[in-house]
C-alpha cells in the first residue's frame, strides 16, 4: 500500500523534525537525494554533463540550489535560473557559488528569452525547484513561462518534492476556465517526508525519500488478508494507492474447502436489445475475476449464456435466485422499463453497484439513492465524467479528488470516478487512487468489464472502497497486459484478468 498525506500532515511532521534535527539538516538530506536521483539517471561519465536549476523563492528552491552544489562537485556544469533573485535561499545560493555553479537572475517580465531557452534545450538535466509544498495552482505568469520553456527541453526532468503547478493535496492544476494549466513535466519526482496525495493523482514516476520527517503511517495491514485491517489502515491516512502485493492480500485464492457458493455470488443486470454487448462484457468481467458463480438477470440471457455457459441466467432479478451483490446499469437503456428495474434492485438490501445507464437514471431519480442511504444499504457508483455530472451536476470536475469525496460524503454512497487516474472515495473519506492502467483502456465497453470485476469483489464481501479500488487496480493491470500483448478492445481484457494477479 502506498500511503499518502496532505500538505498539513507533512508540515506537522516537519515541525517536529525541524525542532529535533534543524532545517539545514533536513534540507541537506532532501537535496542529497535529488542529486543522487539525477546522477543515477544521467548517462555516465558525469563530468561534461550539464544541469539547469529552476529556482523559486522558497525552500523548494533551496533544495534545488543545494542539489546543484552537490552535482557541481560531481563534475556537472550547473546553472541556476533565479525567478526572484533577491529572495533565493541564501545558504543554498552560497553553496552553489562555492561549488563553482553559475547563477542567472531572470527578468520577471520575460523569464525565458532565447538564451535561457537555448540553455534549457542543451541541458542534460533540468531540476524544478520553483514551488513545493507551499504553493497552490495555477503558477504565476513568470513561473508558468519558465516551466513552459523547460517542458520543451529534451533533458531529464526532475521535480523537487512536487512538480511545480500541481496542488499538493488534490493534484489539481487550477480552475478549468483558466486555459491550459502549466505543470512541470517531470520524468521523476523526488518527494520528501511521505507521498503527497496530489502526487498519487498527478505524478507518474516518484521516488519517496525518508528524511526524518515522516508522518505516522497508522496501523499497517498485517498481511493476513483481513480486509477490515486493510480498510482501517487506509482510513488512517489521507489516501492510499494499492500495489500488486496488496491485491494478493485482498484477493486470496479460494481455500481447499471452497465451493461455488463460499465467497458470494454477484448478480448482473445489464444489456438491452440496443446494447447486447454490454451484458456479455460486464458478465465476463465478473466470471474472470473470481471462481464461484455469477448470475445474470436481464434481457440478454441468451447472448450471455452463449458466451459464458458457466453463468446461471434468468430474465429478471425477481427470479434470479440469491446473490450477495448486484451490478446494474451497463447498456440497460434509460426507458421506463429500465427505470423500474433499477428502482426494484435499489429497494433490495444487498450492496448494489450502479454504472452507466443506471447512473443516468439515478440522475433523474435522486430519491432512489437517498432512500437506500437512509436505511443503511450499501451503494457503489462508478461514473465516468459525464455520468458523474448527471448525478452531481453542481460538483465541478477541475478538482476530481474533491468532487469525488464530496459526492460520496453527500450521497452516502461509495463513488468511483473513472479516468486516467481513477479515484474512489467512501462516505467517511477513505480514498483510494488507482495508479495502474493504460490509455488503451479508453475503449468502448472497458467500463462494462470494470463494473463486472468490481461487482464480483463486492459480492466477496470486501468493503466497497476496497472492492472498487482493488477492482480498478486489477482492471488497470489487465489493460496494461492487453497493451503489452499488442491486443486491443474491451473483450481482450477478459483473458488477462486472471494473470494480472501476480
Ligand atoms: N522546511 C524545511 O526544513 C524543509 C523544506 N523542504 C522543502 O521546502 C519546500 C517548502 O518550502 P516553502 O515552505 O518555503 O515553500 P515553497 O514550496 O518553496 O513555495 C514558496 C514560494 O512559492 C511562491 N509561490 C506560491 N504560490 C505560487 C504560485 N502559484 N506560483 C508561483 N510561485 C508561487 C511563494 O511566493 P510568495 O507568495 O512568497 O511571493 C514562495 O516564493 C518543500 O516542498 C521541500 O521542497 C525540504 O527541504 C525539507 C526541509
Ligand atoms: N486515458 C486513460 N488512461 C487510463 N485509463 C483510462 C483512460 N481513459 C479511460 N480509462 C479507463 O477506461 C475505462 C473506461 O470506462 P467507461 O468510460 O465507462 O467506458 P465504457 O462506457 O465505454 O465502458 C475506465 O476504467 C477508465 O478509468
Ligand atoms: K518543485
Amino acid at each position: 500500500m502506498i500511503t499518502a498525506y496532505t500538505a498539513a500532515q507533512i508540515r506537522a511532521a516537519e515541525r517536529v523534525a525541524i525542532d529535533r534535527d534543524g532545517d539545514a539538516t533536513l534540507m541537506r538530506r532532501a537535496s542529497t537525494a535529488v542529486a543522487s536521483v539525477v546522477a543515477e539517471r544521467l548517462p555516465h561519465p558525469l563530468p561534461g554533463r550539464s544541469a539547469v536549476l529552476l529556482v523559486g523563492a522558497g525552500n523548494n528552491g533551496g533544495d534545488a540550489l543545494w542539489a546543484g552544489a552537490f552535482l557541481r562537485r560531481r563534475g556537472l556544469a550547473v546553472t541556476a535560473l533565479l525567478l526572484q533573485p533577491d529572495r533565493a535561499h541564501p545558504a543554498g545560493l552560497a553553496a552553489l557559488r562555492r561549488a563553482g555553479g553559475r547563477v542567472l537572475a531572470l527578468d520577471p517580465g520575460d523569464p525565458a528569452p532565447a538564451p535561457v531557452r537555448a540553455l534549457l534545450t542543451s541541458a542534460d538535466a533540468v531540476i524544478d525547484g520553483i514551488v513545493g509544498l507551499a504553493a497552490r495552482p495555477p503558477l504565476r505568469p513568470g513561473a508558468a513561462a519558465l516551466v513552459a520553456a523547460a517542458n520543451t527541453s529534451p533533458a531529464l526532468k526532475v521535480a523537487v518534492d512536487l512538480p511545480s503547478g500541481i496542488d499538493p493535496d488534490t493534484g489539481a492544476t487550477g480552475p478549468a476556465d483558466d486555459g491550459d494549466p502549466v505543470v512541470f513535466a517531470a520524468d521523476v519526482t523526488v518527494t520528501f517526508g511521505g507521498v503527497k496525495t496530489g502526487l498519487l493523482l498527478a505524478a507518474d514516476a516518484m521516488v519517496s525519500v525518508g528524511i526524518g520527517m515522516e508522518p505516522d503511517p497508522g496501523p499497517a495491514p498485517d498481511g493476513t488478508g483481513s480486509a477490515e485491517r486493510f480498510a482501517a489502515a487506509a482510513a488512517a491516512v489521507d489516501a492510499i494507492a494499492l500495489t500488486d502485493a496488496d491485491l494478493r492480500v485482498l484477493l486470496p485464492d479460494p481455500g481447499a474447502g471452497a465451493d461455488k457458493f463460499t465467497d458470494g455470488l454477484v448478480g448482473i443486470v445489464a444489456g438491452s436489445p440496443g446494447y447486447p454487448g454490454a451484458a456479455v462484457l460486464c458478465t465476463g468481467g465478473a466470471v474472470r475475476t473470481r471462481p464461484g458463480m455469477v448470475r445474470y438477470a436481464g434481457a440478454q440471457a441468451t447472448a450471455v449464456v452463449a458466451r459464458w455457459p458457466e453463468v446461471v441466467a434468468a430474465a429478471d432479478p425477481s427470479v434470479a435466485g440469491r446473490v450477495q451483490a448486484w451490478v446494474i446499469g451497463p447498456g440497460m437503456g434509460t426507458d421506463a422499463a429500465a427505470g423500474e428495474l433499477l428502482a426494484d434492485v435499489l429497494r433490495r438490501d444487498e450492496p448494489v453497484l450502479v454504472d452507466a445507464d443506471g447512473l443516468t437514471l439515478l440522475g433523474e431519480h435522486p430519491q432512489w439513492l437517498s432512500e437506500r442511504t437512509a436505511r443503511g444499504a450499501v451503494t457503489l457508483l462508478t461514473p465516468h465524467d459525464r455520468e458523474f455530472t448527471r448525478v452531481f451536476p453542481d460538483l465541478p470536475l477541475d478538482d476530481r479528488l474533491t468532487a469525488t469525496r464530496t459526492a460520496a460524503r453527500r450521497s452516502g454512497a461509495t463513488v468511483l470516478l473513472k479516468g486516467h487516474r481513477t479515484i474512489v472515495a467512501d462516505p467517511h473519506g477513505t480514498t483510494v487512487v488507482n495508479r495502474s492502467g493504460s490509455s488503451w483502456l479508453a475503449t468502448a465497453g472497458s467500463g462494462d468489464v470494470l463494473s463486472g470485476v468490481i461487482g464480483s469483489l463486492l459480492a466477496a464481501g470486501l468493503p466497497p472502497v476496497l472492492a472498487a479500488g482493488a477492482g480498478a487496480f486489477l482492471h488497470g493491470r489487465a489493460g496494461e497486459r492487453v497493451h503489452a500483448a499488442g491486443e486491443a478492445g474491451a473483450q481482450a481484457l477478459w483473458s488477462h484478468l486472471r494473470a494480472a494477479r501476480v
